[in-house]
Parts: structure tokens; C-alpha cells; sequence
């Protein structure tokens, strides 16, 4: 009875509300990727994100309240101000950023540690695919050594400027999410 009344609730006011945190270092195109994602025809460039952006979005028959928090050094020890009950983990990586995967690696390692987070799935965006230097999406994973993760991952190719490769992955994460 109550799944029933659930599932009619879900088909009245447009699926079930799952949180998802999107993280990754700073100028990797997290908030692009979020409003890209809102808005296809959105051309907006973005100041640096201080704080976070929260923002809802229909997919696959799901609410994703996603939040993207800012990237920067120094704000990084505040992400984990927000991991209570997140089910997802996007980390974005500028694939062009060849000198930072190193940090970006460590920083996701870090998170994949956090015991609220172990439950949570994980899609790795390799972003700017468009830009020239960019590594491919085996040689992100390579680098980020995703290779052995004991969870629920993906990586996916996206450029977040172009709009390239973003329905796939959001679809890829509400079908893990449902
Ligand atoms: N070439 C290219 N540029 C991109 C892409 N995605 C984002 N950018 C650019 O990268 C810069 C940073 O993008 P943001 O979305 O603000 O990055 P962020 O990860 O939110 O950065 P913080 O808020 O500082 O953590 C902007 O100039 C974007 O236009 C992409 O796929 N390709
Ligand atoms: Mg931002």
C-alpha cells in the first residue's frame, strides 16, 4: 500500500527527489555542465563558483537536486559540508588540464574514502573533450586509476561548452539512480 501510494505520488508530481553532488577542481566546468544541462541554449559563461549552486533537473523520470559546489583550494575542505545523504557524485575533470589530474585524482580518491559517500554513485565527466590537448576518456580514467573502484562508476566524454555528451551521461545516472 505504501509503495503504492509512492509510485501514484511520483506520478502526479514528477518522479522520485534524489540529491547528487557535483565536485571536481576549480574552472573544470562544473556549473557549465549544471546550466548546460538546464537550459541547452544556454551560452553563459560563469564566474567561479563561491559556495554552491543548487538546481533540479528532470531525468529519467527523476528529480536530481544537483549540487555544484566551488571548486576552488580554498573552499574545498567545505565540500564535505554537504555530503548528508547524496546518492550520486559527479566529479568533473578538464581533460585538457594535464598538469592538475594528478591534484583531481587525489581529491577524488579523498572523497571516495568520506564513510556518507560509500553508497554513492560515482560518474566521472571527462569534460572539454572539445579542447585541443584534451586526453582521451580511457587515458582520464587511466590517470584517475578508476580502474579499481568497488562501487557503482562510469566515466563519460563530455564538452559541457558544445553540449556534447551530457544527455548520455545524465541518462547513464538516473538509470542508476531509479
Ligand atoms: N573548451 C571548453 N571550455 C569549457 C567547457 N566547459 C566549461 N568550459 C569553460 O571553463 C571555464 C570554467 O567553467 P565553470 O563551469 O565555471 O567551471 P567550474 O568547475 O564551475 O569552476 P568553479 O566554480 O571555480 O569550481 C569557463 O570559461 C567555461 O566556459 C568545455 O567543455 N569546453
Ligand atoms: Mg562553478
Amino acid at each position: 500500500m505504501g509503495q503504492l501510494f509512492s509510485r501514484l505520488i511520483r506520478s502526479v508530481f514528477g518522479g522520485k527527489e534524489v540529491r547528487a553532488l557535483i565536485l571536481g577542481l576549480d574552472n573544470a566546468g562544473k556549473t557549465t555542465i549544471l546550466y548546460k544541462m538546464l537550459d541547452p541554449g544556454s551560452q553563459l559563461e560563469h564566474t567561479p563558483t563561491v559556495g554552491f549552486n543548487l538546481e533540479t533537473l528532470q531525468v529519467g523520470g527523476l528529480k536530481l537536486q544537483c549540487w555544484d559546489l566551488g571548486g576552488q583550494e580554498s573552499i574545498r575542505p567545505f565540500w564535505r559540508s554537504y555530503f548528508f545523504h547524496q546518492e550520486a557524485v559527479l566529479f568533473v575533470v578538464d581533460s585538457a588540464d594535464t598538469e592538475r589530474m594528478e591534484v583531481a585524482r587525489q581529491e577524488l580518491h579523498s572523497i571516495l574514502q568520506e564513510p556518507e559517500l560509500e553508497n554513492a554513485v560515482v560518474l566521472v565527466l571527462a569534460n572539454k573533450q572539445d579542447r585541443e590537448g584534451a586526453r582521451s576518456v580511457a587515458d582520464v580514467s587511466d590517470h584517475l586509476r578508476l580502474s579499481g573502484l568497488q562501487r557503482t562508476w562510469t566515466v563519460m566524454g563530455t564538452s559541457a561548452l558544445k553540449g556534447e555528451g551530457l544527455r548520455e551521461a545524465f541518462a547513464w545516472l538516473a538509470q542508476q539512480l531509479k
